[in-house]
């Protein structure tokens, strides 16, 4: 009997944490014309003459301090979870895990779901919101690959999951692992994107950033909004946590370039918290599934220096889905009812 495919998709990352790697990497990624959503031109003359060449050095030596024997953590968690799930489902099912950007690559695990025969395919963006550059990046590959094909098999895409009470529930039982100690304050900090990418997404054209505090609860124009969806998923989790509005912040971390991102970018809140005497500060990552470069580094090296500076004394990353069984348990339930 033809199994059903499993495609499960996360970002991407370098093969490597040399310079040449995190170069082809950063090129394939920031390419995308979801990702640095702006003319081709434009594009290519940023991405190829500025970024590649003089960020890819820089990030090699930060993905250098996060990579372990086995690889990238986001990779390595990838597989993890990969079998994990595939045992779980048993011998109906075919998982494969892609990576958007670089290895392993999208076409290939597509490929291998074709050559099995599977009677289905069910794509699941490893994005807990909904945003065109990520989500919908794999969305759009996945058809482009898919719609060349002679004999299409039964396709379903997941959107998003950032309201999943099983998921809400496995980063808050994270984060209690470390109630034990006082925290001054919870932060959840999210991937930011361009704010010209929020209005894009903005399907009535007349809400995003022009209603006051338009991303604060989910409707008809914002449904399919990045930042009302991390909203939501911030809220889920205080309420989990039993916090009260005073306790937690919500904030975008990751900008790149000087155009505006989401707000409140991260580093200004933890200026601001600083100053009204904040020392101890603990910090959920509710946009990724697992650790990365972006809560590895970006979280507990540069904001932890950074909050010093200021006079705050610790950042405190609580850690991600990973491979938790219990996110497991919960991907499988998206992957049969979503
Ligand atoms: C949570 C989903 C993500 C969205 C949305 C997203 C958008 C986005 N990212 C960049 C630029 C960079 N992101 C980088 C790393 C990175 N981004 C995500 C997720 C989202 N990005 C992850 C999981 C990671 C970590 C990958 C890893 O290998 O660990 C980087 C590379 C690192 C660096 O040089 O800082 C860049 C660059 C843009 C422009 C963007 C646009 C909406
Ligand atoms: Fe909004
Ligand atoms: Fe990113």
């Amino acid at each position: 009997m033809a199994k059903k495919g499993i495609l499960l998709v996360n970002l991407g990352t370098p093969d490597s944490p040399s310079t040449a790697d995190v170069r082809k990497y950063l090129d394939e990624f920031l390419m995308d014309e979801r990702v640095i959503d702006i003319n081709s031109f434009n594009r290519t003359l940023l991405v190829k003459g500025i970024i590649v060449p003089f960020r890819g050095p820089k990030s090699a030596k930060l993905y250098k301090e996060i990579w372990t024997p086995q690889g990238s953590p986001l990779l390595i968690y990838g597989n993890s979870v990969r079998d994990v799930l595939a045992k779980k489902l048993g011998a109906d099912y075919q998982v494969e895990l892609a990576m958007r950007y670089q290895s392993p690559s999208l076409p290939d695990a597509l490929e291998r779901l074709k050559q099995s025969k599977v009677d289905s395919i069910k794509v699941v963006p490893l994005f807990p919101q909904y945003a065109s550059a990520s989500t919908g990046s794999v969305h759009q590959l996945v058809m482009e690959i898919v719609s060349k094909w002679q004999a299409i098999p039964a396709i379903s895409f997941v959107n998003s999951f950032y309201d999943h009470p099983g998921m809400i529930k496995v980063f808050a039982d994270n984060a209690r692992k470390h109630l034990h100690q006082s925290w001054d304050h919870i932060l959840f900090s999210f991937h930011g994107v361009p704010q010209r990418q929020m209005k894009k997404a903005d399907v009535s054209g007349q809400h995003c950033l022009k209603v006051e505090n338009c991303c604060d609860n989910i409707t008809e124009n914002n449904k399919f909004c990045y930042s009302a969806q991390c909203h939501q998923t911030a809220k889920l989790l205080a309420k989990e946590l039993d916090l009260k509005p005073e306790d937690y912040s919500l904030c975008y971390q990751s900008r790149l370039g000087s155009d505006p991102w989401m707000q409140p970018y991260t580093s200004d809140v933890l200026k601001q918290l600083a100053q009204k005497g904040v020392k101890r500060l603990l910090v959920l990552c509710p946009a990724f599934v697992a650790d990365c470069l972006e809560t590895l580094y970006e979280i507990s090296v540069e904001y932890q220096t950074e909050f010093e500076h200021l006079g705050g004394e610790k950042v405190q990353l609580v850690e991600s889905l990973n491979d938790n069984p219990a996110w497991i348990a919960v991907l499988e339930d998206i992957v049969l009812n979503k």
